[in-house]
């Protein structure tokens, strides 16, 4: 039985966590519930799943869940936590082996540093949070003596080809990237677009920030940088391809030449049940991959010209330090700018370049520099953007 806490329930790899929690319902007990401020959609889970503590963003949403407890009538009522602290405590719970981590940006690097100093299982979506905190995350998972297991797709699919594997033989990994929704558009073409329109992922159901940055290569960015800390790869062997399907989520090239792909069909059901399994491999219901039927699978090179984020990436990541938390917190404020309408689509690459050419780095951040460079980009961005927007 594994006894399990997940951040970020109601959202898009929260929901899906539970599907394959309910799955296997002999092998899991949830021990903690998490979400900012969706009450009703918490209830329901803790109604189904029985938690034994719960944590959301304010004393405001924690009236409303006792609220939509009483109210549903299911019994036992768990333990309701509240802020950053609350997260920390269902991180850090005595009785958690796994925590799954998939709260949004900034706002999960503290609760998932928390786990790691626990010595938990992390099963990482939050990609942003080992961004912002990468030298700092991995230094506590050993102090704790955990681990990580990715759940980001193509972070899962070089983890489980490298199962075995000596790191000497490691050429190279690459992270196929579908192009997002404006993949058939031109860079000229992009100031046309709206919002609403880079909200629809051509292959994949997401959450609205990742489906932002799936549209802008921010996602690939952020996950570059990722790849750099889970696997201790440098910069120039991390390797982004364009892929239509994403159905091949990525591959690691050997010295020898040879390639192992990891295919599914495009369902985060598939990365988060072995992030939370590994290495076991048990059989559920989920879709099968059908390659007679797909037929054909595409392929291009990513290039800086047309997707100038990415490169962006390999900038913050190479020159390390304070910088890609720097980014990733620029790129918070510009996507929440972006769902607002004030920020155009084709402005967001150069609003995060001019943030980072603004930053005066920190080396090896300690959390205090850190929570300051994150302070610092957000208010170097929205000042930026206020002043564009004003003319
Ligand atoms: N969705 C996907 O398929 C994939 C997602 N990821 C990564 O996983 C993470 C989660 O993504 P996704 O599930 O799509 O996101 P969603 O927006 O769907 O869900 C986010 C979750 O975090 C909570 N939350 C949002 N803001 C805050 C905050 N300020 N403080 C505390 N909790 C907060 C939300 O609660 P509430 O509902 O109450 O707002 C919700 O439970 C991201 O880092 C993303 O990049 C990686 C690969 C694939
Ligand atoms: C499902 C997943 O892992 C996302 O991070 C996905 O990678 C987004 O798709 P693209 O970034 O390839 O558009
Ligand atoms: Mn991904």
């Amino acid at each position: 039985m594994r006894r399990v806490v997940i951040l970020g329930s109601t959202g898009s790899i929260g929901v899906q966590t539970l599907q394959v929690l309910a799955e296997f319902p002999e092998s899991f007990e949830v021990v903690g519930l998490a979400a900012a401020r969706s009450a009703g959609r918490l209830a329901e889970q803790v109604c189904a799943f029985g938690p034994r503590a719960v944590a959301v963003l304010d004393g405001e949403t924690a009236e409303a869940l006792a609220a939509e407890l009483a109210a549903r009538r299911c019994s036992p009522r768990p333990e309701i936590l509240v802020g950053e602290e609350g997260y920390v405590s269902l991180a850090e719970h005595p009785d958690a082996d796994v925590v799954v981590s998939a709260l949004v940006g900034f706002s999960g690097a503290i609760p998932t540093l928390a786990a790691a100093e626990a010595g938990k299982t992390i099963a990482l979506a939050n990609k942003e949070a080992l961004v912002a905190t990468g030298e700092l995350l991995l230094a506590a998972l050993s102090r704790g003596g955990g681990r990580i297991v990715p759940v980001d797709s193509e972070h899962s699919a070089v983890y489980q080809a490298l199962a075995g594997e000596p790191r000497a033989g490691i050429r190279r990994l690459i992270l196929t990237a579908s192009g997002g929704a404006f993949r058939h558009l031109s860079r000229e073409e992009l100031v046309r677009v709206t919002a609403a329109d880079a909200l629809r992922h051509p292959n994949w159901a997401m959450g609205p920030k990742v489906t932002i940055d799936s549209a802008t290569m921010m996602n690939k960015a952020l996950e570059v940088i990722e790849a750099h800390f889970l696997f201790d790869v440098p910069y120039e062997a991390i390797d982004v391809l364009l892929h239509d399907e994403s159905i091949v989520h990525a591959m690691v090239e050997f010295q020898d030449g040879n390639v192992k792909a990891v295919l599914s069909v495009p369902d985060m059901r598939f990365p988060i049940q072995y992030a939370l399994f590994a290495p076991e491999r048990p059989a559920n219901s989920f879709p099968r991959l059908d390659l007679a039927r797909v037929g054909t699978l595409h392929f291009r090179a990513a290039s800086c010209e047309r997707y100038p984020a990415l490169c962006l990436g390999y900038r913050a990541g190479k020159a390390g330090g304070t910088y890609p938390a720097v980014l990733s917190a620029a790129n918070e404020v510009a996507v929440q700018a972006l769902l607002e309408g004030r920020l155009g689509f084709h402005a967001v690459e150069d609003l995060l370049a001019a943030v980072l050419d603004a930053h005066v780095p920190v080396a090896h951040p300690t959390l205090t520099e850190l929570r300051e460079a994150d302070r610092w980009a957000r208010e170097e961005a929205a000042r930026r953007i206020a002043r564009a927007y004003s003319g």
